[in-house]
This record gives C-alpha cells, structure tokens and sequence, in this order.
C-alpha cells in the first residue's frame, strides 16, 4: 500500500480556497460500486446492511500534547468521546472510538500524549504508564495517523515519531489547516517531513471540520483488513458510560481551572446509578495539594457548583435523561507517583 508521496499532488488549496473546493467524497460503499449493474439509488436500504466483504481495522491517532487528536477524533464519531482542553496532557486513557460506514468499520485508539514536558517528573509512575500505553497501542493496530500541527515540527512531535514502529502505514495528518495562511509555505516543511519518515500519505485537514475527517477516512479505507466488524453498526465507543461521565467531568474541571490546576488532577465515579431516565452519579476530583482543592472550590464553592452544573448539563444531553450529580473533592498528595493507585483509577 506504500506509494510515494508528491507534494505538489498533496498541498492543500490556499485557505481562502478551502470553503469552495475542500468537498469530500462520500465514503464509497463498495456494493454500489462501477462494476455492479445495481442502480446507485434504489432506495432500498436493506441492500446496505448486507456486506459481503466487510472491513475492519484498528487506527492509532498519536501526536504531541495539544496538536489535536482529541478534536480529531469527535468530530470522526461525531459525539464527544474523548475531552479536549487547551491544557496540554488531557487525554490519558486509551479511548476506543468506533464509526461505521458502508462496509467498513473504523476503530480509532486515541493515545496519550507522549510524556515530554514535567521533565521533573520524568520518573513517575504516571510518566512511565503513559509511554507504555503509547507503545502497546502502536504495536496491534492497522494504520497510524501521526498528527502534527500544519508546518510545524519540534523536538516534542520528533519524540513521538520515534516512537512509530517501522513497516506500519504512517499517515501524516497535518492538523489546524485552517491556521495556515498560504499553501506555498507547507512546500518546504512538507518535504523535510517527507525526508523524517516514510508516510504512505498525506493529509491536510481541520479536524473541527467534518468534511475534512470524511475525507481522511476515504483515504483510511483502503489500509484496514477484510474481516467482520469488531462492534456493532450503530457503536461509538467501547467505553462505558461512567468513563464517559469522568472524562465529562475532567474536561469541565480543565476547562474551568485554566493553567491553575496541573494535570494530574484527576476523577473517580464513586457512584453510577441507573433509574429509568434518570442517573445517580457521584463523583470525586482527585487533587494533589490542599491548594489545588482551594483552586477547584473557587470562592464560596463557586467554581465547583460550575464545573457541577456544566458537566450535569452535558451528560443530560448526551444520554437523554436526567442526571443528578453530586461533586467531592479530595486530596491524595503523591497519587501519581503511587503505581498502585493509579492502577485503581483506571491508568493501565
Ligand atoms: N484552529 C484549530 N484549533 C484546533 C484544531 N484542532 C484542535 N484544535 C484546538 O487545539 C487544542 C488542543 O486540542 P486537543 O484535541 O485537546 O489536543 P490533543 O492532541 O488531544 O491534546 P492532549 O490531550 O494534550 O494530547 C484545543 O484548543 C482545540 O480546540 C484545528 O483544526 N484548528
């Protein structure tokens, strides 16, 4: 499937371009393919269901902290799976997002960052766990989109592409297009990263955008395996819906610390209870330091009614029904130094 890539078939229009021109190709569904006699339309949607040749495969999304894997993958599901935060370091479980279209079923593993900042903390058990859930991840998967920022490349994005097991297609997914102005300047950059690596492709896109994730799967396509499908057709994720709540509620908590809060911050669904529409949920944000709790509080317990009131809110909407939320905090000093415990909260 390698082929090499030609960089002037592979630039993007300029961004002004982009609106007009950028339209995606539908994802094929191979039973309507040129060589049937079948019309494109007969209207019969049973016709879809039946795939004779189904595809599956399992696609790694890797980059440095804050390049936008998280975005990328949301708007691949279209529904929030995974946070996303402007606070580097947010995406620390290995999240499972599944979308199914024609015959082909995509499993995206969302990675974590690889561990390149808090140097001081190098040695840490979270550290540690972090760069072995990177490599397991790599070393079963089918395809791997190595998102970087559109011309960008820092000794943080060299650290993960060394992680990148050779002989696995590697798609370059240059994220935050809409940021660059002028095509003429990704020329360059796209010629060093071409000499960096072997990429069997390369993929200009906003993952904000859903065209443009529609159009990386067109491309994605043709690297999974014929085989069934992992999951069900209608399935976006294999996590449940109490790890969804606690990733809910560490995007609210990010959100509304700012740069205050470090990122081992962290939340236990101490309670999930399940009454017809209506959820019980009791949850606990794990903090560091007494002053991290004050920081999370806010004054008069302002800030931690917000992070409450937002994230009941957002689980009302993505499971229909009624939530009540109840919010703790506590203090564990050193708990992501503690192997043990981490392995309690999950980090595995
Ligand atoms: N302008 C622009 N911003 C983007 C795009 N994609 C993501 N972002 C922003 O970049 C920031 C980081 O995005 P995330 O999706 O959280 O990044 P991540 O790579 O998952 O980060 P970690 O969890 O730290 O590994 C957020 O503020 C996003 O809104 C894009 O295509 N264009």
């Amino acid at each position: 499937m390698t082929h090499p890539i030609d960089p002037q078939d592979m630039l993007p229009p300029d961004a002004d371009e982009l609106d007009a021109s950028d339209e995606p190709e539908d994802i094929e569904d191979p039973d309507e393919s040129d060589d049937t006699d079948e019309p494109e339309d007969d209207g019969d949607e049973t016709a879809a269901i039946v795939h004779e040749n189904p595809h599956c495969g399992l696609i790694a999304i890797v980059g440095r902290p804050n390049v936008g894997k998280s975005t990328l993958l949301n708007t691949l599901i279209g529904q929030k799976v995974s946070i996303t935060s402007r606070k580097a370091q947010t995406t620390r479980h290995r999240i499972t997002g599944i979308c199914t279209h024609g015959d082909t079923q995509f499993v995206f593993v969302d990675t974590p960052g690889f561990q390149t900042r808090h140097t001081n903390r190098g040695t840490s058990a979270l550290n540690r766990n972090l760069n072995k859930t990177v490599q397991s991840v790599l070393g079963d998967v089918d395809v791997v989109l190595f998102v970087v920022e559109a011309g960008r490349f820092g000794p943080d994005d060299a650290k993960v592409l060394a992680l990148l097991p050779p002989g696995r297609p590697t798609l370059l997914v240059a994220n935050k297009l809409d940021m660059v102005q002028r095509r003429a300047d990704l020329m360059p950059w796209l010629q060093q990263m071409q000499a960096r690596h072997p990429f069997t492709e390369f993929v200009p896109l906003t993952a904000t955008k859903e065209e443009d994730t529609k159009r990386l799967l067109n491309i994605v396509r043709p690297y999974l395996p014929e085989q069934p499908w992992y999951y069900d057709e209608d399935a976006l994720t294999d996590r449940s819906d109490k790890f969804l709540a606690a990733e809910l509620i560490r995007e609210k908590l990010f959100r509304l610390t700012g740069d205050e809060l470090p990122y081992t911050s962290t939340v236990q669904i101490d309670k999930y209870e399940e009454e017809g529409r209506l959820r019980r949920i009791a949850a606990t944000i794990i903090v560091e330091r007494d002053s991290h709790k004050g920081i999370v509080i806010g004054d008069g317990g302002e800030r931690l009614k917000r992070i409450g009131t937002e994230a009941r809110v957002e689980l009302e909407k993505l499971g229909d029904c009624k939530v009540f939320l109840e919010l703790w905090v506590k203090v564990r000093s050193g708990w992501a130094d503690d192997e043990k415990r981490l392995k309690s909260y999950g980090y595995e």
